[in-house]
């Protein structure tokens, strides 16, 4: 036995995480500049003769929420997914990895170019922004693609290294990596533009180079992964071996035919998961884009001290989203750590919404509530999806709950841009993000029915003993 667990390198529990550790860092990477502009939209709406692009709440959020426009409105997501279930994960990988530094290269000419005062204007459906603003969406937008099929991609990568091994930590440690990226964003961002005398473009800067470096690592994952392939194809002239790693083998790209998509859609569990990825990351991720203004508008922190206290929300996930995963695959109950969650979520938007103690250190209390919830959820959301899919349709089955998600990450932010320009106090917008965490609570419950029914095993120990 212990000798045939020796022949693919997946097996090796030193290659596995070796691999984990360099896709999780070119995923740390796009997480630094996804959020790189979040706590800088003081600087942004500055006027341009004060040194800032003279942006308003409104720009800002369509700027916010063009990381998801062409993934959502050109398909590219789901294209992403079929790209990468045909074509495999090495080309896939470094088409993603492209992308996302072109983006960013645009983004930073939107944010340091000369554009004078002038403005892109659609006026058929009465549209305009500052050309900055629309060269910095464009950057962001490609970006945007570049950096969820990179996700896909890494899920799939950590699912052919993992299974039947530590997945869900795995999952929660890659997850944990990326949200260094985004808290050193929010914590670092704004005091790294000041350093440069407050120009917004310093920190992007910082990004490139490091997502540059990003891609340079993936690079040498790709090496890694011909290696298991190779062990893989060596592995199947046994046919006992292959029995016994049916999972693994499944996984070669000619196994793919559209026609199996209809087995993802026909899914419920799918669709729960689906619906609930939409609802809980749309009060997160698109929160996290204003949360800094907010510290500083209802809880009266300083300038400087506001990117940190939302930056606390990655910061407890760091250490919480491997030990929920590790929770998950020794003990199972998936579902009602989604649950949970989820709750968590509803309930920290609706403290926000009523304004009690309008104090830093009570912001503080619930930041480390949100990071809790922030946890639970994808630690036990990603490592679901493999048990509910089959491997071959994996990355079709994250491309398309991406996609979906993607429809919050755009659409969120753009409303709640509008939605604070009329209502300042956040009142309104807070009310919204509750509401997205009560109807997460109302899917989760479904969830555990549905698993119940179905019996996917989302209550289920991953490690099998
Ligand atoms: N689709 C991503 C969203 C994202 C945010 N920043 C970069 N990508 C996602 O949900 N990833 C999983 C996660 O829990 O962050």
């Amino acid at each position: 036995m212990t000798e045939k667990i020796q022949r693919i390198l997946s097996d090796s529990k030193g290659a596995r995480w070796t691999a984990l550790f360099i896709v999780a860092f070119t995923m740390m990477t796009g997480y630094f500049i996804t959020d790189v502009m979040s706590p800088l939209e003081v600087l942004l709406d500055k006027p341009v003769a004060a040194g800032g692009l003279g942006w308003t709440s409104d720009d800002y959020g369509f700027f916010a929420g063009s990381y998801g426009l062409i993934n959502v409105f050109l398909l590219m997501l789901f294209f992403g997914g079929i790209i990468l279930d045909k074509m495999g994960i090495r080309f896939t990988g470094i088409m993603a990895c492209g992308l996302m530094v072109i983006g960013v290269f645009i983004k930073y000419y939107g944010v340091t170019g000369d554009f004078g005062d002038s403005r892109f204007t659609l006026s058929f459906v009465n549209f305009s922004l500052p050309m900055s603003a629309a060269v910095a969406s464009l950057g962001f937008a490609i970006f945007g693609v570049g950096c969820e099929i990179c996700g896909i991609t890494v899920s799939k990568i950590i699912t052919k290294w993992f299974t039947g091994h530590e997945l869900a930590l795995a999952m929660g440690i890659q997850v944990a990596l990326a949200r260094l990226g985004t808290a050193g964003a929010m914590m670092g961002a704004l005091p790294f533009a000041k350093a440069f005398g407050g120009k917004v473009g310093a920190p992007v800067l910082l990004g490139l180079v490091l997502l540059v470096i990003g891609f340079l690592s993936f690079i040498v994952y790709t090496v890694m992964d011909k290696k298991l392939d190779k062990s893989v194809e060596e592995a199947k002239g046994e046919k006992e071996f292959e029995k016994e790693k049916e999972t693994l083998d499944e996984e070669t790209d000619d196994d793919f035919h559209f026609r199996d998509l209809k087995y993802i859609f026909s899914n419920p569990g799918f669709w729960c998961i689906c619906l609930l990825c939409l609802l809980f990351y749309s009060g997160v991720f698109p929160f996290l884009k204003f949360a800094t203004k907010l510290m500083i508008a209802n809880y009266g922190v300083s300038e400087d001290m506001a990117g940190s206290i939302p930056s606390l929300i990655p910061f407890g996930t760091l250490l919480l989203t491997p030990l929920f995963g590790s929770l998950y695959d020794r003990i199972g109950k998936g579902a009602t750590l989604m649950l949970i969650g989820s709750a968590m979520l509803a309930a920290v938007h609706f403290i926000f919404a009523i304004h009690i103690l309008p104090y830093g250190w009570f912001a503080v209390i619930i930041m480390i509530i949100l990071g809790v919830a922030f946890s639970l959820v994808p630690s036990a959301m990603w490592p679901s999806v493999p048990k509910i899919i089959p491997m071959k349709l994996l990355g079709s089955a994250y491309a398309i709950i991406f996609y979906i998600q993607n429809i919050g990450l755009a659409l969120v932010p753009m409303f709640i841009g509008k939605v604070n320009g009329a209502d300042p106090s956040y009142t309104t917008s807070m009310s919204i993000f509750c509401g997205f965490g009560v109807a997460a609570v109302v899917i989760s419950l479904l969830l555990i029915a549905v698993d119940k029914k179905k019996h996917y095993g989302l209550q289920d120990a991953n490690i099998k003993k």
